[in-house]
């Protein structure tokens, strides 16, 4: 194990992924943290002079209370299946979970929330603060002016698998929960991917465009366009260490809490009411 004795212990999953990576290489340099356990479906050398275990084993070394590789907190970026088998291993080993996973539909979304009864569950699709202020930036500027139209842009590495991300997928739900708070149930939320064809822009739309190109981190853009003039609201991240850092802000945050759903916004002090539902269970 690496770090301080009185740190939050944690298990990282997806160990040999970009983010997995990067995460265990972040907690290397705090003290706050320490990565007790780390696997990967695929045998996979040591990242940052940590072991990685078979992830099949994931169950049996969590349970094991005493050892070495015990942990508070489970830390995931992986896919949505084995997020989801992940949560539920940790659930039953009575450990709390961090996903930074995206792309869940709603059954895995389901499933999470079951293990959130157990233990305590937050999941985040960005562990960027700069997301948490440009959703409260476009909540704001939606409210202010609803009638404009909107376009959503995400642009991301070739590597990237789900489209649109998650992080696109959180700001149309809170661009779609703040024309519901004003209009109730003629709120339109028709969303456009990819526009092509021959037709004029319906009222409503919101466009949704993703773009993956080479080695780009991860950039979001809300676009609000109407009554001649254009607000452009974007965040950029400059490497993945951002993500890490949250994520294990996040991991020291809920070590020791009562079981239940979080988000990112309760680690940062804007959090709603943690069992609440919310427009991000939506999949995502
Ligand atoms: N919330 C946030 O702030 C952020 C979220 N993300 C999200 O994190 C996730 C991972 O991203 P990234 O690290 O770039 O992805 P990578 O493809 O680099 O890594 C994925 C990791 O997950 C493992 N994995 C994938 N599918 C499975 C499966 N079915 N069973 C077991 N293991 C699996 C891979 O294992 P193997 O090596 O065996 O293939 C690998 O270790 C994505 O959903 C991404 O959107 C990413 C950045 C920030
Ligand atoms: O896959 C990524 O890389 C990222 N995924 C997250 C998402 O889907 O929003 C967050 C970040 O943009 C990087």
């Amino acid at each position: 194990m690496t770090g301080d004795a009185d740190a939050t212990r944690i298990a990282v999953t997806g160990a040999g992924g970009r983010m997995g990576r990067e995460v265990i290489e972040a907690a290397a340099a705090r003290e706050d943290v320490a990565v007790g356990l780390a696997v990967n479906r695929t045998p996979t050398d040591p990242v940052a002079g940590v072991d990685v275990a078979d992830a099949a084993r994931l169950g049996d070394l969590l349970a094991d209370a005493g050892g070495d590789a015990h942990a508070d907190v489970l830390v995931d970026f992986t896919g949505p299946e084995s997020a989801v088998e992940y949560a539920e291993t940790a659930a039953e080993a009575g450990v709390a979970i961090v996903t930074g996973t995206t792309g869940f539909d709603a059954g895995e979304t389901a499933r999470l929330r079951a293990a959130s009864e157990a233990v305590p569950l937050l999941r985040a699709s960005n562990f960027a603060r700069g997301v948490a202020a440009l959703r409260r930036a476009v909540r704001e500027a939606v409210a202010a002016v609803p009638g404009y139209d909107v376009e959503v842009t995400e642009t991301h590495h070739d590597g990237k698998r789900d489209a649109p991300s998650g992080t696109a997928r959180t700001l149309l739900d809170d661009v779609a929960g703040v024309r519901e708070e004003l209009a109730g149930s003629d709120a339109l939320d028709r969303r456009v991917h990819g526009r092509e064809g021959d037709a004029p822009r319906s009222p409503g739309e919101i466009g949704v465009h993703a773009r993956r190109a080479g080695d780009v981190t991860g950039e979001h853009e809300v676009l609000l366009a109407g009554n001649r003039e254009t607000l452009s609201l974007t965040h950029r991240a400059g490497d993945r260490g951002v993500f890490a850092e949250g994520a294990l802000d996040a991991a020291a945050w809920l070590a020791g809490r009562d079981p239940g759903w979080y988000e990112f916004d309760d680690v940062l002090g804007e959090g709603r009411d943690a069992g609440a539902a919310t427009a991000e269970d939506a999949a995502r």
